[in-house]
This record gives structure tokens, C-alpha cells and sequence, in this order.
């Protein structure tokens, strides 16, 4: 099972995000997991030209989408690299594959989850099958949850804040989460509708990385 994880970042925070997507992702047993980083000379006259990104994405079972929040959307870099996948829509190359999206913003309520919007409009076009996060939030009375994944509640996708830079640890803790959740969803043994094997594990200590399968 192949599964991509494509952004754009100017100054790291979302880079960070899409490494723990990509580590969640790559504890799923057969996994391939594959980052594709949207840069500045991918666009040429406002145009993104990256054919090969493109290919690869198509090549993948999964694509996880990534993108600061920029003015309340995605930034114009990732909009660049989302209006050239136009013609693979137009084939829908890209239907059902599994999507998912995750964002970052300066402000607790900076409009990310317009970001997420968007990002799940753009698979709908493409005839994707979205997932999001199963974690209510700190509202769970079945999980046990020290780390409190999910701490902005979030549920269409992954919504991370930093005013200073840093990424916090539990958002960094919920984008290898999510990683995790589209693997296992791609993977050839998944169930629709049910959970499988090591569903499901959360990490009981909020330090990255520290992934403790004896979770749940
Ligand atoms: C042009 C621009 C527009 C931004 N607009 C928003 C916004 O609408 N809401 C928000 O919460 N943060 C906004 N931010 C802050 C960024 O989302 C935030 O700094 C983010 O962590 C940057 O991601 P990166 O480190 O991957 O580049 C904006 C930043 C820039 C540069």
C-alpha cells in the first residue's frame, strides 16, 4: 500500500506536521509512505509545472494533504498544486483513493477549519474517500487518552496552532495519529466499517515519538 503525504510549508511548522503523518503512517505493516513537499520553482508563472509530484501522487493508494492557513485558505502554493491535478480530474485518476488533510495557523481560531474545508472539496472533485479524526476531542468516555490527541477538536481533519514557531507536541502527536488511521484505512486487509488489528492505539505519553502500542 502506497500512501503520499503532499504540502506546502514556508517556514517549517507544516513540514513538521507532514514528518509525523508520514512516521504514523509508516508503522502500518507493507506501508510505502512517500512526502511530496510543494516548492516555489514547482510554479512557473504562477502555474505548477512538477509533472513528476503528480505522477508519483497518482501512483499512490492514499493522499494526505497538507497546507498552512493562509488568509483563512490554503496557501497559494498548494492552490497552485491543487488547480494542476484539474487534469487528472478531469480523468478522475485519483477516485477512491483514500484522503485525508491536516493545517496549521497562527491564530486558535485563525478560519483552519475553512483550510480542512477546502482540502475536502478538492478530494470530493476528485472522487476520493475522505477520513478525519476519530477522536472527540478531550469528550471521550471510551478512550483513554493522556495525551488529549485532538486538542482543538477537530474532527474533518487535523487543525494544529502555533504562535511562536513550534509545533505542539500533542498536534504533532495527532498528525502521526492520523498517519496511522489513513494507513490502516488503505491497507489491503482494511474492513470497511470496522476496525483492524492494532486499530486504534493512542499514545499515552505526549512525547514525539514515543509511540506506546500498548494504548488502548
Ligand atoms: C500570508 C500569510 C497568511 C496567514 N493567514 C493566516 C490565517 O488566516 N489564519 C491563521 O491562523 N494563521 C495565518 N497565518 C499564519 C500561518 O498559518 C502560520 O504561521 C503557519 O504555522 C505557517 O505554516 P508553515 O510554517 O508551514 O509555513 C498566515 C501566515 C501568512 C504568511
Amino acid at each position: 500500500m502506497k500512501l503520499a503525504v503532499v504540502f506546502h510549508s514556508a517556514s517549517g511548522t507544516t513540514r513538521q506536521l507532514a514528518q509525523a503523518v508520514a512516521a504514523g503512517a509508516a508503522t502500518e505493516p507493507g506501508a510505502d509512505v512517500c512526502m511530496a513537499e510543494i516548492v516555489g520553482s514547482d510554479i512557473v508563472d504562477g502555474r505548477f509545472q512538477n509533472s513528476t509530484l503528480l505522477q508519483q501522487l497518482s501512483g499512490a493508494d492514499a493522499i494526505v494533504f497538507g497546507s498552512p492557513t493562509y488568509m483563512g485558505c490554503v496557501s497559494a502554493q498548494f492552490k497552485a498544486f491543487a488547480d494542476a491535478t484539474s487534469e487528472l480530474w478531469a480523468e478522475q485518476d485519483w477516485a477512491d483513493k483514500i484522503a485525508a488533510g491536516f493545517t496549521i495557523g497562527a491564530n486558535l481560531s485563525g478560519d483552519q477549519l475553512n483550510t480542512i474545508q477546502y482540502l475536502q472539496v478538492l478530494a470530493g472533485q476528485h472522487g476520493m474517500l475522505w477520513t478525519g479524526l476519530d477522536i472527540p476531542g478531550g469528550f471521550s468516555t471510551k478512550l483513554s487518552d493522556p495525551a488529549k490527541h485532538n486538542r482543538l477538536g477537530a474532527q474533518s481533519g487535523l487543525i494544529a496552532h502555533s504562535a511562536d514557531g513550534k509545533v505542539h507536541k500533542t498536534d504533532l502527536l495527532t498528525a502521526y495519529y492520523l498517519g496511522q488511521r489513513v494507513a490502516r484505512l488503505a491497507a489491503p486487509s482494511a474492513t470497511p466499517g470496522k476496525r483492524n488489528g492494532n486499530a486504534r492505539v493512542l499514545c499515552k505519553d505526549p512525547v514525539w515519538y514515543a509511540f506506546n502500542r500498548g494504548g488502548l
